[in-house]
């Protein structure tokens, strides 16, 4: 039987005062992509927030990893999220900064060189993040993320900022990952991208 990774039951977040979604169930297993679609508003990364443990649920259940999910160092070694840009360290380079992920975490996955190369970053490897442009700037973001070992992805529309050709080969870049055992929930306002990714489409509806 298959293992689930994620567990969503019926669950509810309210912020401010008012509900921002409700009566939300989602499931992902092991070498699945699941893609989050819905209007602005609609509460995609407020999801996402939960399935990190960094959002509570006003009601409902969530289980990732076979636990409720916890801002704990042993819950970060298996999951990664990726989201809003990442404080960029002073004075490390795009090379250096994939290569502090790894010393963190471990290797493994992607060496460093293949990370580079993976996310075309191979001419900017040299220079500090911020002096790229956005859409590159995103890719040393993804590439941090991709080349650590993780059972979970939780990507915060990983399409900001790529331009039409990158985002086919970030397509190809998340099958690969799960294909690889990985599971990856991910928000998203691109369509072609979910789809090119083999992404189960689920849409999120904003509470009324
Ligand atoms: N800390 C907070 N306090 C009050 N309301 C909040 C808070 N965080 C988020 N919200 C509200 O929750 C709703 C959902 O926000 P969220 O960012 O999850 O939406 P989203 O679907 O990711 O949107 P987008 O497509 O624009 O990225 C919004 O109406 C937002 O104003």
């Amino acid at each position: 039987m298959e293992t689930a990774i994620i567990t969503v039951r019926d669950v509810r977040v309210d912020l401010g005062g008012h509900t921002v979604f409700r009566e939300v169930d989602l499931t992902a297993g092991p070498e699945e992509i699941v893609a989050v679609a819905g209007e602005n508003g609609a509460g995609k990364s407020t999801l996402l927030r939960c399935l990190a443990g960094l959002q509570t649920p006003s009601g409902g259940q969530i289980r990732v990893l076979g636990g409720p999910p916890a801002d704990t160092a042993g819950f970060w070694r298996e999951v990664v999220s990726a989201g809003d840009e990442p404080a960029w360290y002073p004075g490390l380079s795009v090379r250096e900064h994939v290569e502090l992920v790894l010393s963190v975490h471990g290797g493994g996955r992607l060496s460093v060189e293949s990370a580079l190369s993976a996310f075309q970053l191979e001419r900017r490897a040299e220079l500090h993040p911020l002096t790229l442009s956005t859409g590159q700037r995103q890719r040393v973001s993804l590439a941090m993320a991709l080349a650590r070992p993780s059972r979970l992805l939780l990507l915060d529309e990983p399409e900001r900022g790529l331009d039409a050709d990158f985002r086919e080969r970030l397509a190809g870049i998340l099958r690969e990952y799960a294909a690889q055992s990985g599971t990856i929930v991910m928000a998203t306002h691109d369509i072609a991208l979910a789809e090119a990714c083999g992404a189960r489409l689920v849409t999120l509806e904003a509470a009324r």
